[in-house]
Formats: structure tokens, C-alpha cells, sequence
């Protein structure tokens, strides 16, 4: 089995990134990360996108705020970040506390701003197949790490476990643009093992620990791998149970050093992209 790994492709979207800095006058763009509260998930993710934008040689800076802030308070200093004419890119942690009304973020939000692709105009192109916005970070770095590969999707039986706004139903929309034909999973599905079985390129996200097993995966199947979760023994682990799923897979992402990889990555090249360059 091959195992497709994200540094391979974050190196690749380095380069990428370098060379249109070198054509760029001016100070590094800069990327906000808005966090409120103290959630170890939203924890994880900054220190990873703080790192890859050191590394890539791009600026950083985290705005946090405390778990109880007002909706009023944080709709305030979200405006001032959003209006910043310095920060070029915003990234904001989700989901927030049940206090803040989170859709009012997503229409206030300058949609030349932000990279993760949560502004209805930015939706609304990813639906329409128009590549000037932006797509959520994680959905594209599943396509990605798909072309790095080599690994067509024209024509492909593509099953997508997860429908959420920030993985499963943007993918499926990215997966409709490469002609793939898509199939989209949820709690409420039957037969999910037959379905996925049935995938030429089965993508977990589903944020279950190690739950797609052997019996999920189809011969020389591809297997993206999304989730980030922990395990019973306290380590990072995918929805896939890697070990049962080798004998079966072509190729798999692995959990670490997959997809997650890639994700900030994306969200670097995201960030070039908003500076215009
Ligand atoms: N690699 C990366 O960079 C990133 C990784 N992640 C990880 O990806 C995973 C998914 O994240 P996210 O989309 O935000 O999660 P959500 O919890 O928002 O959505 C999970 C989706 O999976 C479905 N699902 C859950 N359990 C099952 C099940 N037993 N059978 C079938 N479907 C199921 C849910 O169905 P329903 O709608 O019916 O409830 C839902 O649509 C998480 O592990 C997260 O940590 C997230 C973002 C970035
Ligand atoms: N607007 C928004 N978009 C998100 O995509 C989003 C979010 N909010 N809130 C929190 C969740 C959780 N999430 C993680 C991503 C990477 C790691 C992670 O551990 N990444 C490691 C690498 C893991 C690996 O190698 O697979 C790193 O970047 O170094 C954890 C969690 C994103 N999320």
C-alpha cells in the first residue's frame, strides 16, 4: 500500500508560496487567527497554522478571547481585525460559544479575507464551481494530496463520510468539479459499510476514532483520512483503522502526517492569495 504523505505536498505548496513572495514588495502578509475560549481542538490547529506560517515565512497573530465574552464585545473586535487594512488574512476558530451568534460572523466577515471559506460569497462559489474564492482549508487538502498523488477523479465512485460545512459538503462540491461522482454520508445513512465499500476513493470525516475499518474499504481503494482524534491511549488517530485497511487500500493517508499536513498548508497559499500576489 502506498502511503500518501502531507509533508510531501506541503513542500511542494512551499514552493509554490516562495515563489510568489519573491515577486511581492512589502511586508509578509499576515494572517489573524481569532480563538475564543480555551478548546484544546481549536489549541491544536493554531499552534500547527502558526508554525507552517513561520515556516513558509509569513506573518502570524492570535487574538484571543475569554469563553464568556459578550456577542456584542466579540462582534466589536471582530470588526476591527476584519477592517484591519495590516491583517490580510483571518482565520477564526469554530465553533464559537453558544453566545456569539456565529451567522452573524459569516455575513460580516470580508469574504477577500477569509481563507477558510465561511462568508456565503465564498460558499456560493465553491457550489458554483468558481475557483476565486475561497474553499474551506481541509476540503481542498484532501484535493490536493488526490492530484500530488497523481491519482485521477474524473469518472471516480468517490464516497465522502461527513457532511459537515467545513469537510464533507464543500468536498463533495470540490469532488463534483474534478468529475467525480459523489456520494455523501451521515449518521442517518444505511448500509454505510456497503457504500464505502463500493468507493474507488473513500474520504473519512466523520471525527470517530479509528471506526472505518477493513470491512468499509473496497479492493485498491483510496483511503483520504480527515479526522483528528484521540485515542484510548491518548494518541493522535484517524477515523480510519489504518492497520485492518492495508491489506485492502492502494494508498491511504496517514494520522499524523496526513491530511492535517496539508490543511495548513492550503491555508498558507490562501493567505498569498489574499495579499493579491
Ligand atoms: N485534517 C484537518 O486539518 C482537519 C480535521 N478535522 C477533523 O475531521 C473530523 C470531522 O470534522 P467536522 O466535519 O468538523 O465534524 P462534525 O462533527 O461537524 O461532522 C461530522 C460529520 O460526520 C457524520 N458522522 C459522525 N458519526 C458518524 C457515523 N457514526 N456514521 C456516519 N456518519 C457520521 C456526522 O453526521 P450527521 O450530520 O448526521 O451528524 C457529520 O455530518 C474531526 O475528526 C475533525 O477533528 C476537521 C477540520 C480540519
Ligand atoms: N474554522 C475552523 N476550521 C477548522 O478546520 C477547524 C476549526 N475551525 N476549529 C478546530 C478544528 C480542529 N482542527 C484541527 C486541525 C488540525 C489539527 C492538528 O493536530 N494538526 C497537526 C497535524 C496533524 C497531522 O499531521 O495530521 C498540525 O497541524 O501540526 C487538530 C485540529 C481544525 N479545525
Amino acid at each position: 500500500m502506498r502511503v500518501l504523505k502531507g509533508a510531501e505536498v506541503s513542500a511542494k505548496i512551499k514552493e509554490e508560496v516562495q515563489a510568489a513572495l519573491e515577486k511581492y514588495n512589502g511586508a509578509a502578509p499576515k494572517l489573524a487567527i481569532i480563538r475564543v475560549g480555551e478548546n484544546p481542538d481549536d489549541m491544536s490547529y493554531e499552534c500547527g497554522a502558526t508554525k507552517k506560517m513561520e515556516n513558509f515565512g509569513l506573518r502570524v497573530q492570535s487574538y484571543v478571547y475569554p469563553a464568556d465574552i459578550t456577542d456584542a464585545d466579540f462582534k466589536a473586535e471582530f470588526t476591527k481585525i476584519n477592517e484591519d487594512p495590516d491583517v490580510t488574512g483571518i482565520l477564526m476558530l469554530r465553533p464559537l460559544p453558544k453566545q456569539i451568534c456565529e451567522k452573524d460572523i459569516e455575513g460580516m466577515i470580508d469574504p477577500a479575507k477569509d481563507l477558510d471559506g465561511i462568508s456565503p460569497v465564498n460558499i456560493a462559489k465553491v457550489f458554483a464551481g468558481d475557483d476565486s474564492g475561497f474553499a474551506p482549508c481541509t476540503a481542498e487538502a484532501v484535493i490536493e494530496v488526490l492530484k500530488a498523488a497523481e491519482i485521477p477523479m474524473t469518472g471516480k465512485r468517490v464516497t465522502i463520510v461527513g457532511r459537515s460545512m467545513v469537510v464533507g459538503k464543500p468536498l463533495s462540491m470540490l469532488m463534483v468539479k474534478e468529475n467525480a461522482t459523489v456520494t455523501i454520508c451521515h449518521t442517518k445513512t444505511k448500509d454505510l459499510a456497503g457504500t464505502c465499500r463500493n468507493a474507488e476513493i473513500l474520504v473519512a470525516a466523520a471525527g470517530r476514532a479509528k471506526m472505518l475499518n477493513g470491512d468499509y474499504v473496497g479492493q485498491d481503494a483510496v483511503v483520504i483520512d480527515v479526522g483528528i482524534n484521540v485515542d484510548e491511549n491518548g494518541k493522535l488517530c484517524g477515523d480510519v483503522d489504518y492497520d485492518t485497511v492495508q491489506e485492502k487500500a492502494q494508498a491511504a493517508t496517514p494520522v499524523p502526517g496526513g491530511v492535517g499536513a496539508v490543511t495548513t498548508a492550503v491555508l498558507a497559499k490562501h493567505l498569498v492569495r489574499a495579499a493579491g500576489v
